[in-house]
């Protein structure tokens, strides 16, 4: 097949933040001509016609109604990530637009973050690592301790297949496992890692050690975990946050942290990535921060590109699309 007869996917550019891979491109090329937002807006009239697809990264919202309009053949936006809060979706699927996602490819690896997080926080990793590259050996005191993961009590909230991957790590760590999922009961997964369902969130925040955040951000998860759900939490439990930032009501977690209703936080995701350099979540010594890289893995970004542009020529050569997302 020439080059010219391949589909135009659109991407945002190549490297920095939003960009494809650079290793990623030769890739892309097999599939498609490869057209960056900036070769696009500088030569509208050669690629509107023949841009079908675009493949955006996660997390920058691209999509207006300026860019679809003058896209009159796009049938597919391939999103590489799971969460597609960056979009919006109604809008999009007005213009006969269909979005996918990569829930398969971004699992294991984030509930690996997950994990890590929840180990980092509990037996104070960070600190621990500041205080032993301190040039004042003092620093370090017999009651300086950390909480015990094994055997402790994870609440899930929400039971998709990253969630499922927490719990399974989670069991072999001998852990207790509570979820709560708002869509619906996971009997299948219950039964693989003996995890307990709590229809009631406030049920699981009363009871566990650990509270790990794995929902897709939607109007309905906007600040879920605000003052009252923080009150509900033990003031020896940890929240975990590995979905988006604004799932959690940040000024109440600050002041939670700051008056020991909880003893700690971990966070991937905050509100905004990243915080301003004075943001209060910055000075806490009771939170682990990481800046959003849950799927940063050589492995999970390729198969995130590749699940993406699966989706991609499923929709364009209208087989069944793996991972579609459909508006609410
Ligand atoms: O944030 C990561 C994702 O949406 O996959």
């Amino acid at each position: 097949m020439g080059e010219q007869e391949l589909p135009g996917v659109l991407i945002l550019e190549i490297g920095g933040e939003c960009g494809v891979l650079e290793s990623h491109v030769a890739f892309l090329r097999k599939h498609f001509s490869l057209i960056t937002m900036k070769e696009f807006l500088q030569n509208k009239e050669k690629w509107s016609e023949k841009t079908e697809s675009i493949f955006v990264f996660e997390r920058r919202p691209v999509i207006d109604r300026e860019l679809l309009e003058s896209l009159p053949n796009l049938k597919v936006i391939g999103n590489s990530g799971v969460g597609v809060n960056h979009l919006d979706l109604k809008l999009i699927s007005s213009f006969g637009v269909k979005v996918t996602n990569t829930p398969h490819a971004v699992s294991d690896s984030t509930a690996d973050i997950g994990m890590a997080l929840m180990l980092a926080s509990a037996r104070r990793l960070v600190e621990g690592y500041h205080i032993a590259v301190s040039p004042d050996t003092k620093d370090f005191a017999v009651d300086w301790l950390g909480v015990e993961v094994t055997r402790a009590t994870l609440g899930i909230i929400g039971m998709g297949s990253i969630g499922y991957k927490v719990a399974k790590r989670a069991k072999a760590f001998d852990m207790k496992i509570l979820y709560h999922n708002r869509s619906q009961r996971k009997e299948k997964e219950e039964q693989a890692v003996g995890a307990v369902y709590c229809k009631k969130i406030e049920d699981l925040l009363q009871q566990s050690d650990f509270v790990m955040l794995v929902v897709n951000l939607t109007p309905e998860t906007h600040k879920l975990i605000g003052k009252r759900e923080l009150e509900f939490m033990k003031p020896t439990a940890t929240l975990i946050n590995i979905c988006r930032g604004a799932v959690v009501d940040q000024d109440a977690l600050v002041e939670a942290l700051q008056n020991g209703v909880i003893r700690a936080a971990a966070l991937d995701v905050t509100y905004p990535e990243p915080l301003p350099r004075d943001h209060p979540l910055l000075k806490l010594k009771n939170v682990t921060l990481t800046p959003h890289i849950g799927t940063a893995t050589v492995k999970a970004l390729r198969m995130m590109t590749e699940e993406a542009v699966d989706n991609i020529l499923a929709v364009l050569q209208d087989l069944p699309v793996p991972s579609e997302v459909i508006p609410k």
